[in-house]
């Protein structure tokens, strides 16, 4: 099973080898505009889901959400610590 540490760690080695036909790379290129509109919508899906839908689908709905942020952290090169320190 992948935690937020090793899917970040994957995400890092994405955007520094940039292979073909990855979303990460692709989402990254779209620029931080692109992946905030992606994170609103992804949160609504997750606050949408908890309420009308099954666990597992707000579980799911929660990880892309997670994924959307962690391409938002590789956009602005913050790293796990940068936002760790602040829980
Ligand atoms: N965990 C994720 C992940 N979660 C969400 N997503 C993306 O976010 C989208 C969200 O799904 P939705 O059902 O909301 O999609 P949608 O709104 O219909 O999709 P779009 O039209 O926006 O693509 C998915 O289509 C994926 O593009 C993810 N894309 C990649 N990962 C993981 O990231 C890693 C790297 O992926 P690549 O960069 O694509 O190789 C791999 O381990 C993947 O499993």
């Amino acid at each position: 099973m992948k935690t937020f540490d090793a899917l970040f760690a994957e995400l890092t080695a994405k955007a520094a080898e940039r292979p073909e036909g990855s979303g990460t790379v692709a989402e990254l290129d779209a620029g931080v505009h692109t992946i905030g509109k992606k994170i609103v919508e992804e949160a609504a899906e997750v606050w949408m889901a908890a309420e009308y839908e099954s666990t597992d689908a707000a579980a799911e709905e929660i990880s892309q959400l997670l994924y959307h942020l962690q391409v938002l952290m590789l956009a602005k090169g913050l790293s796990l610590e940068d936002v760790y320190r602040h829980l």
